[in-house]
């Protein structure tokens, strides 16, 4: 175990992972504060989703330290342990129970975030709806609550998605590509949203929308090839002369 992880909430050293032979992340560093959202940018096959999998442990790295919360090695756990251990993923793809209410889909989400046992002998509803409420708040859906997932627009199926996530009360939340194929109007939403939901989680955002980056106003990492070309703010990132060359001048 690194003494350099302690204090930060995501500790990532040295970090790579080949597949048949091709680096797909290459040794990758990179350190989130607790309390930080940061948007991870770079182009197509950069290895955004792939580290996001390493830190989910869908896919084990090959070397490095991957440690969450300053001491949990995850690369010694699995998908199940590292959800339960506060790491919630949301992925490009809504997959939000359409037959469902959407007050429905959170008390579901509230539910299987408990646990079977937790479940059996917790007597609170009132804490659940004040919980649904608070969720239902956030995610701008308390005038949808009653309203079948299926009926919902694009946009407001991710924000349920992530009201979903919020549901089993993460420290790290993952979101991947969150505004792709929103309206301007839900996408300059989901940045306030966001912003929001990070006073109380950290937050790691994956994306492209360099408009909505810029609304975030978070500290940015790029990737390319697999390791990192440039972190700091966007205006500091944009003027990186290989980020230009890499991925914004393409
Ligand atoms: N399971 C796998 N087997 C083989 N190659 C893989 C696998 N997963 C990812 N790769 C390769 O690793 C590289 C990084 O892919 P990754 O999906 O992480 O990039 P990305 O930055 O998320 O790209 P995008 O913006 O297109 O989603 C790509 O070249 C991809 O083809």
């Amino acid at each position: 175990m690194t003494k350099a992880a302690s204090g930060s909430l995501l500790y990532l050293d040295g970090v790579s992972v080949a597949f048949d032979g091709f680096k797909a992340i290459n040794n990758l560093s990179l350190v989130l504060e607790p309390g930080e959202m940061r948007a991870i940018i770079g182009p197509n096959g950069a290895g955004k989703t792939t580290m996001m999998d390493i830190v989910t442990g869908k896919t084990r790295p090959d070397s490095g330290d991957v440690i969450f919360d300053g001491e949990i090695d995850l690369t010694r756990h699995d998908e199940t342990d590292i959800a339960e251990l506060g790491i919630g993923r949301k992925f490009q793809k809504p997959t939000v129970f359409e037959s469902h209410t959407v007050e429905d889909n959170l008390e579901l989400a509230l539910d299987r975030s408990r646990g079977v046992m937790a479940t059996l002998f917790y007597s609170s509803a009132r804490e659940d709806r004040d919980e649904i409420d608070r969720i239902l708040d956030v995610t701008r859906l308390t005038a949808r609550r009653h309203e079948y997932a299926a009926n919902l627009s694009h946009g407001q199926k991710q924000w349920l998605e992530i009201g979903m996530l919020l549901a089993q009360n993460p420290k790290l939340l993952l979101v991947d590509e969150p505004v792709a194929g929103m309206t301007d109007a839900e996408t300059e939403e989901t940045a306030r949203l966001l912003r929001e939901i990070a006073e109380n989680h950290s937050v790691v955002v994956v994306e492209h929308d360099m408009g909505f980056v810029r609304d975030l106003d978070v500290k940015v990492t790029v990737l390319a090839e697999g390791s990192v070309l440039a972190e700091g703010s966007l205006d500091h990132v944009s003027a990186h002369p290989k980020v230009i060359e890499n991925y914004l001048g393409r």
